[in-house]
């Protein structure tokens, strides 16, 4: 694994002449989590698209290992984060593991197939997330959250360092979301850092040591969940009334109030 940072300073994004996020101040190490929560439309994927090079900073600077962004290639911001995009059902006609060795691209040479060390490093990634019995399985086969688990293994078959991951949980069930969750902690205690974006803040207060809040523009917040994740500050980003009652095992949990 390459151990990665990333470093956003002063950052705008957006498309065009049209800023979304402005004035974006953070840093990512590895070995931790980091959830961004913010309503519909508040510029989590183009942060993260912008994050990992796919679009050009409107202002200001992204660093990964200390370097600007821009002056890397492809091929070497590859071997340092991974990206897991918001997975909308795409149909992959292809078996697990078949899936997974993708993730190997940015190690293969030009016109070159995938040799042994990258169908090893594709069965061990599939292993970590423990469905290794799936890897001769039509990808669309499997469930809708056994296929976030296959392209969080893409990603970690890719080596880098960090994980960038758009809403991992989205449309999973409950038992799902928490196996997705679990497997990210995990990651996290393994050395990787990862963020992620989520529309539940219960899932930062389960996994996270850091949350970013964004909204209208900008970033309202970052700190522990515990912290920043108050009922007074949801309430106003979410525009609903929320509380945040403290569980006796210590755990928080959000209640709405209807
Ligand atoms: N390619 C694009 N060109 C112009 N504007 C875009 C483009 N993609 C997204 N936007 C706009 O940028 C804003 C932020 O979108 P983005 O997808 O980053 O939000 P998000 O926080 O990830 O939303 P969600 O939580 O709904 O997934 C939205 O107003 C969206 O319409």
């Amino acid at each position: 694994m390459n151990i990665a940072t990333i470093e956003a300073k002063s950052l705008t994004v957006g498309y065009g002449d049209k800023n979304i996020v402005s004035d974006i101040n953070l840093r990512f190490f590895h070995g931790q989590v980091y959830c961004l929560l913010g309503p519909n439309g508040c510029g989590k994927t183009t942060l993260f698209k912008t994050l990992m090079g796919l679009i050009p900073a409107l202002q200001g600077n992204v660093l990964i290992n200390g370097k600007a962004l821009h002056t890397q290639a492809r091929k070497i911001i590859a071997k340092n984060i991974a990206y897991v995009a918001q997975n909308h059902g795409v149909v992959f006609p292809y078996k697990v593991l078949e899936v997974v060795l993708m993730g190997r691209t940015a190690h293969l040479g030009l016109f070159s197939a995938p040799g042994k060390v990258d169908i090893e490093s594709a069965k061990a990634a599939l292993a970590t997330v423990g469905l290794s019995d799936f890897s001769d399985t039509d990808f669309n086969r499997i469930s809708g959250g056994q296929q976030q688990l296959v392209l969080i293994a893409r990603a970690l078959a890719q080596d880098a360092g960090m994980i960038v991951m758009d809403e991992p949980t989205a449309s999973l069930d409950f038992g799902n979301q928490m196996l997705v969750l679990e497997q990210i902690q995990k990651l996290a205690n393994q050395g990787l850092g990862i963020i992620l974006s989520t529309h539940n803040p219960d899932h930062a207060f389960r996994v996270a040591q850091e949350t970013v809040l964004m909204a209208k523009g900008k970033l309202i917040a970052q700190g522990s969940p515990d912290e920043i994740l108050t009922g007074a500050q949801l309430s106003a980003i979410y525009d609903f009334p929320v509380q945040v009652e403290v569980l006796a095992s210590g755990a928080r949990v959000c209640v709405p109030s209807f």
